[in-house]
């Protein structure tokens, strides 16, 4: 498997299922593609999101039906609780060369990851499809350990800019950087005060 990470604004993307795992992957494309989902019914999560519906039983779906759901998309997700249905989009998307996600069948060539995320970072996490309660508890303490760590990136961004202006040596501007990262009094600060945090970083850093 190889991670990527991929702008889908200007994609299409379809997810067959109305049910909360069915929601849960749609969460992750809501607002950032255009997203269809298909299925007969919707949880009410789905009022939240930002979808087009599609409202169909699949049960007796033709293949040109599903080809006609399917046209154009970068990536399908299967996430109907009829893994045969699932498992025959599948078929259909490979036959297209279009990417698929498999919730409950066999494995599609696309794996979703847990993923957390700020302004200036994004992690993806993935057991290969082995275990998704390992990818959600390594996310939940990646969240519990750096909660400032969009704060420290801005930071070190400033202060990377501010080295290269000040410092002509590459090694000590890394040796700096590195030294601000391991610093647990300006994670704590980062977390109250980002100023005092940046104030304390040039009294103790660059002043010196
Ligand atoms: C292969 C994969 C395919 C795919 O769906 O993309 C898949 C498949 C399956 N998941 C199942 C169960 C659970 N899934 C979760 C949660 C998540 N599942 C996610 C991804 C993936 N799940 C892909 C692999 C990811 C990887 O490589 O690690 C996450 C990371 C992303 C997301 O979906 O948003 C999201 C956490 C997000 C977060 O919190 O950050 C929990 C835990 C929970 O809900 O608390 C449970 C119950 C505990 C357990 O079983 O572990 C079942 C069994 C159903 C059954 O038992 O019948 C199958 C089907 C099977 O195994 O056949
Ligand atoms: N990949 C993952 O992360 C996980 C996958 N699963 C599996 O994923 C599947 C979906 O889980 P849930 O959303 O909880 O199930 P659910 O039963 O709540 O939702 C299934 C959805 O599929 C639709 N559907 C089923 N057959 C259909 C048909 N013939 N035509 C049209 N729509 C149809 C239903 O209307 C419903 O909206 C289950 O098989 C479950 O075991 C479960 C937990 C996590």
């Amino acid at each position: 498997m190889i991670p990527l990470f991929v702008d889908c604004s200007d994609r299409r993307i379809v997810i067959f299922g109305g049910g909360n795992v069915a929601a849960r992957k749609a969460a992750y494309f809501s607002g950032k593609s255009h997203l269809t989902v298909v299925s007969r019914s919707f949880v009410s999560a789905f009022d939240s999101l930002q979808a087009t519906r599609v409202e169909i039983d699949l049960e007796k779906t033709s293949d040109l039906k599903l080809l006609d759901l399917i046209r154009d998309a970068f990536l399908v997700i299967g996430a109907l609780s009829d893994p045969e249905i699932n498992n025959r989009i599948g078929r259909l998307c490979r036959a297209k060369g279009i990417l698929f996600n498999n919730a409950d069948g066999e494995s599609g060539d696309v794996v979703l990851p847990a993923v957390t995320g700020g302004d200036h970072y994004t992690i993806a996490i993935s057991t290969d499809g082995a275990s998704p309660a390992v990818s959600r508890f390594i996310r939940e303490q990646i969240e519990d350990e750096f909660p400032a760590l969009d704060a420290m990136i801005a930071l070190q961004e400033r202060l990377r800019g501010v080295l290269k202006e000040k410092e002509p040596d590459q090694a000590k501007r890394n040796a700096v950087l590195r030294n601000v990262l391991n610093d647990h009094a300006i994670w704590e600060q980062l977390f109250s005060d980002r100023g005092a945090a940046w104030k304390d970083v040039e009294r103790r850093y660059l002043h010196g």
